[in-house]
């Protein structure tokens, strides 16, 4: 990456463009940073150093001085000796200084965004293998698993976040510009607008899937009115919208999209409905891949000719949905009817919805549904495709976090499961058993056989081991993750696909 950097009189006039300088001390007018950063733990020479966070202490800032920093940006004054940019709000101004320091490298991109409770990563892997066989290399792909800033193989590494804090966001951005690419596919969490990881940015395209409560709690938001709140604020800042015209509120979300976009430019999806610009209805579904139909219902939707049969790699009808948003955006991005259709054939997701089949022991699932919803469309659609089929699923809730999860993991389980093992998934500081406990208690025991194994591989172990043909086991809600939140430590796990496999290798050999 060239070498990056901001003067001071630029930051200011920045910062004073969106109303959010308080006052300035400027020590040297000719200052210029050639570093970025919010945590003093990294060399800081020549730097700009952003005091940020809930836990943000005075001695982090004094380190960061100590390391070479020149210039600090707080909403506090700390009088360090050095220049100082005092403002309204960090966390926007770490987002706009950010994109400044990195030489707006969004300018360069088209960028597709996409928010909803479910279907995030989903829909952006399909419309990344779509887009990459239309502009090979030149789309990246900024998702809750992977980051992808180039067309070589250390240009692809592990997310923490499912939306990068902005200053992360940006360098990233530039990364990808400076490698050659010109498109951007990138999942928004609510936590991103909560946090202003994307203050200042205008996306291309923005999607909205669907909405249900999750992610309220402590460390989330305080409620779901807060939630939908952020989720909304895409469709307020995208240019193109396309909306699941079946969402939960809906007409607050169509609401959000005609602040800024006129009707021409958005773009609704359903299923079986006349209420849209597109259609799509199930046709077949197998284990291994599911076959639906898209019909264009408005003349809007007609213009972007994509009518017709698609065949999906992944199943799920959930994933029609996904699937549907993804061709709308890709016809958007100027691919055409036969790169998506193929590029839907071959789309693959990690820890999601991934099969393994077994000689004697049943067809395995490995997804990530990790709440009552997804649990629920994941169960629904498996009970449905196969009714003779037992479905035991091996599941565990995190700790610290979505604590309503573990509700409603007993309701679905007890609605739809024939049995569960309850079993470990994060636990942060809590108890992994007491989660369980929580889970068992909201379960109906006339309806489901559950069983409580803490340890995870022994969890799933014993219910394949007990699995026969026919069955379908579902290692649920942790996907291809390959760690254990464990008290503030990610202890290393081998990822539910690779334990399952190892045991089958034990067992059949
Ligand atoms: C609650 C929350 O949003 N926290 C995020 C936030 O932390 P923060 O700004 O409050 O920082 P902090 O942890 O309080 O630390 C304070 C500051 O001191 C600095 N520091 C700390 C120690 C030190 O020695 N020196 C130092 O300078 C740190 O670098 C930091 O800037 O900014 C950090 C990055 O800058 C994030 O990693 C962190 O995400 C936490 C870990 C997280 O897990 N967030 C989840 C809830 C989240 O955002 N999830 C959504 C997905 C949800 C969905 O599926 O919809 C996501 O987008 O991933
Ligand atoms: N459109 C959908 N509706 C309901 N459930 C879905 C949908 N799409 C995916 N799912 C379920 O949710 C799980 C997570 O899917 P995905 O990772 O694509 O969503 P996400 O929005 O990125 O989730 P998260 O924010 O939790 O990372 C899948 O494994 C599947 O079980």
């Amino acid at each position: 990456m060239q070498m990056m950097s901001l003067e001071i009189s630029k930051a200011i006039d920045i910062l004073q463009e969106h109303d959010l300088l308080v006052s300035s001390k400027v020590l040297d007018e000719n200052l210029f940073v050639t570093h970025i950063s919010y945590n003093s733990r990294e060399d800081q020479t020549n730097g700009i150093f952003f005091c940020k966070g809930n836990n943000f202490k005075a001695e982090y800032l004094q380190q960061a001085v100590d390391a070479g920093a020149q210039l600090y940006v707080s909403e506090k004054e700390y009088n360090m000796g050095i220049s100082s940019l005092i403002v309204k709000d960090v966390q926007k101004a770490l987002s706009i200084l950010s994109a400044a320091f990195y030489g707006n490298p969004e300018r360069d991109l088209f960028i597709i965004a996409f928010t909803g409770t479910k279907g995030k990563t989903t829909t952006s892997y399909f419309i990344h293998n779509i887009l990459d066989q239309v502009y090979p290399g030149k789309v990246a792909l900024f998702s809750t698993v992977d980051r992808i800033v180039g067309p070589k193989p250390e240009d692809k590494f592990k997310s923490d976040l499912t939306t990068p804090e902005s200053m992360e966001l940006f360098r990233d951005m530039r990364r990808a510009v400076d490698n050659g690419m010109t498109k951007l596919v990138m999942e928004v969490s609510s936590q991103a607008y909560k946090k202003n990881r994307v203050y200042g940015l205008n996306f291309d395209i923005g999607g909205f899937l669907n909405i249900t409560p999750d992610h309220i709690g402590e460390n989330e938001h305080p409620t779901y009115a807060d939630y939908l709140f952020c989720k909304k604020q895409l469709l307020i800042n995208s240019k193109v919208n396309i909306i699941n015209a079946q969402t939960n509120d809906f007409d607050t979300v169509i609401a959000a999209a005609r602040e800024t976009s006129a009707d021409k430019d958005i773009y609704l999806f359903g299923r079986d409905t006349k209420d849209a610009d597109f259609s799509i209805s199930s046709k077949e579904a197998t284990l291994s891949d599911s076959i639906f139909d898209v019909s264009a219902v408005t003349d809007k939707g007609k213009q972007l000719n994509v009518d017709g049969e698609y065949k999906l790699g992944v199943v799920g009808d959930f994933n029609e949905m996904n699937a549907t948003a993804a061709i709308i955006a890709s016809r958007l991005a100027q691919a055409d009817k036969k790169d998506i259709a193929s590029g839907l054939r071959t789309a693959r997701v990690p820890g999601r919805m991934e099969h393994i089949n077994t000689k004697s022991h049943g067809t395995i699932f490995v997804d990530y549904a990790h709440n009552y919803a997804s649990m629920k469309a994941l169960l629904g659609f498996l009970r449905t495709e196969y009714p003779k089929s037992k479905l035991k699923v091996v599941v565990g809730s995190p700790g610290n976090k979505g604590v309503s999860r573990r509700a409603g993991f007993g309701k679905v389980l007890t609605e739809l499961a024939d049995s569960a093992i309850l079993t470990t998934d994060d636990p942060g500081f809590e108890d992994p058993a007491d989660i369980c406990k929580q889970i068992d208690e909201n379960i109906d025991h006339s309806k489901v056989e559950v069983k409580t194994i803490i340890d995870r591989q022994s969890a799933i172990r014993e219910m394949i081991e007990t699995s026969s043909n026919g069955d379908i086991v579902v290692l649920a809600a942790k996907g291809e993750d390959h760690y254990q939140k464990t008290n503030g430590v990610d202890v290393p796990y081998p990822s539910d696909p690779t334990v399952a496999k190892g045991i089958l290798k034990d067992i059949e050999g």
